[in-house]
C-alpha cells in the first residue's frame, strides 16, 4: 500500500467552471471559483490552494491567485457523468456509484396525492410545495407557521423533498420523523427522490428567522456497492459532515456531524491524530448552504479564506505517508442566474509531503477516478468504476 492513510475533502458546491454538458442544464459560464475571485476584485487570498495548485488547474486564474510556477503536488479537474448535479450524485460518482438513473423533479410542486399522505401522517396542513430558495420560503411563511403549525414544503432544480419546520412549533424528533415516513414514499418507482431534507430553523418573527445545524437529509440509499463498502472490512473508513447521510450510513465505520466548516475541519484535526488504517471522506457544506444557493460571492469567498486558513494547519500536520484529496460534489456558482447548483467541473488537488514530483493530472472523465485511486491504494477491487491516478503519483 501506498499510503497509510487518505484523507479526501469536498469542498461542496467549489465548481471551476461550466461542464462540457453546462448547456443541458442551462449553466453554460458558470465559473465558481472564477466569479468569487471576481467579486474580490484581486483580493481572494488562498495562499495553501494555491500553492496546492487550484489556479494551476484552470485555463484562466482565479483573480488575486495567480498560478505557481512549481504546486506542491499533483492537481487537476474532474468532470461529471451522472445525470444530475446534486451533492448525491457527485458523491455517490466519487465513490465508484455514478448516478445514471432520472430521478424525480418537482418544478411546478409535488402532486397532491404525494402531499395528502404526508398530511395524514403528521396531522399537518402543507403550505408551500413549489420550488424555492430556502431562505426566502421561511421568511415568507414563517410567521404563519408559527400560528398554525402547518408544514413548509419546498424543492428546488434537485430532486429534493425539503420540509422546514420551526423548531419551538414542530420539534426537531417530530420533524425527523415526519421526512423518515416521507423517505418511504418517495423511494420509487413511481416517485424516485434523491434527498428528502429536514429544515429546521429558530427565531421570533420574519426576517429574523435563522435555519440550524440540526439539517439531516434522508437520501435514498445507495443502489449498489460503493468504493465504500469495497474498503470497508479492509481498512477503516470515516465519514465527516454530511457524508453519513449521503451514503445512508453505508460503508463508513465511524461518523461525526458537523456544525459548521469550522467544526468540520476540527474534526479532521481529531481524526488526524488517530493511528489508523484507512479513507477519511469528509464534506464541508457551508460553501454551498451559506453561500452558493444565497448567490454570496462574498460570503463564498470569505468561507474559502476561512477554510485555507485551517488548510495549512493540515498540511503541517500531515504525516509522510498520508494522502491528501481536495474536490468538489458540482458547482453552485454565487455569481450565477437563480439559487441553483452549477453543472461545472470540479478541482483536484492531490497532496502527500512524501511526494518529490508536481504535475497535472488533466481532466478527468469521471469523478470515479477519486475512489478508484482509494481503492487501488488499498488494494481492493472497489467498484471498478473510474480510472486510477495512483501511479501518476511520484
Ligand atoms: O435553498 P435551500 O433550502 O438552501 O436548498 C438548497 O439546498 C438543497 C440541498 O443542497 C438544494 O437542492 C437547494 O434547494
Ligand atoms: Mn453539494
Ligand atoms: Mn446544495
Amino acid at each position: 500500500m501506498r499510503y497509510k492513510r487518505i484523507f479526501g475533502i469536498v469542498l461542496d458546491s467549489v465548481g471551476t467552471g461550466a461542464a462540457t454538458d453546462a448547456s443541458k442544464f442551462d449553466d453554460e459560464g458558470s465559473d465558481t471559483l472564477g466569479h468569487v475571485g471576481q467579486a474580490y476584485e484581486g483580493n481572494l487570498k488562498i495562499p495553501n490552494l494555491q500553492r496546492l495548485g487550484i489556479s494551476n488547474l484552470r485555463n484562466a486564474e482565479i483573480l488575486g491567485v495567480p498560478k505557481v510556477k512549481e504546486p506542491l503536488g499533483y492537481f487537476g479537474k474532474m468532470q461529471e457523468k451522472s445525470v444530475g448535479k446534486d451533492s448525491m450524485d457527485g458523491h455517490w460518482e466519487m465513490m465508484g456509484l455514478p448516478v445514471m438513473q432520472e430521478l424525480s423533479f418537482f418544478p411546478k410542486g409535488f402532486p397532491a396525492k404525494l402531499l395528502n399522505k404526508i398530511s395524514d401522517f403528521s396531522g399537518r396542513k402543507i403550505i408551500g410545495n413549489r420550488p424555492e430558495s430556502g431562505t426566502k420560503i421561511i421568511d415568507e411563511l414563517g410567521d404563519r407557521q408559527l400560528e398554525t403549525g402547518e408544514l413548509i414544503i419546498y424543492t428546488s432544480g434537485d430532486s429534493v423533498l425539503q420540509i422546514a419546520a420551526h423548531e419551538d412549533v414542530i420539534p426537531v424528533d417530530e420533524l425527523y420523523r415526519i421526512c423518515e415516513y416521507t423517505r418511504t414514499l418517495v423511494n420509487g418507482p413511481e416517485y424516485t427522490v434523491g434527498r428528502v431534507i429536514a429544515r429546521p430553523f429558530i427565531g421570533k418573527k420574519s426576517g429574523h428567522f435563522t435555519r440550524t445545524s440540526h439539517r439531516h437529509d434522508f437520501s435514498l440509499k445507495p443502489t449498489g456497492k460503493t468504493d465504500l463498502d469495497y474498503l470497508q472490512g479492509h481498512v477503516k473508513t470515516y465519514g465527516i459532515g454530511k457524508i453519513n447521510d449521503i451514503f445512508s450510513g453505508q460503508g463508513l465505520d465511524e461518523v461525526f456531524h458537523n456544525e459548521s466548516n469550522l467544526d468540520g475541519m476540527e474534526h479532521v484535526d481529531y481524526v488526524m491524530n488517530q493511528d489508523f488504517t484507512g479513507f477519511c471522506f469528509v464534506n464541508l457544506v457551508d460553501f454551498d448552504a451559506l453561500y452558493g444557493h444565497r448567490r454570496n460571492p462574498i460570503g463564498f469567498g470569505k468561507e474559502l479564506m476561512n477554510f485555507d486558513k485551517r488548510l495549512g494547519v493540515v498540511l503541517e500536520n500531515m504525516r509522510y505517508d498520508d494522502l491528501l484529496i481536495i474536490t468538489a460534489d458540482h458547482g453552485n456558482d454565487p455569481g450565477f442566474k437563480g439559487t441553483d447548483h452549477t453543472r461545472e467541473n470540479v478541482p483536484l488537488l492531490v497532496y502527500s509531503p512524501s511526494m518529490e514530483d508536481s504535475k497535472s493530472l488533466g481532466s478527468r472523465q469521471t469523478f470515479a477516478d477519486f475512489g478508484a485511486t482509494v481503492a487501488d491504494n488499498f488494494e481492493v477491487s472497489g467498484t471498478g468504476v473510474g480510472k486510477s491516478f495512483l501511479s501518476e503519483l511520484k
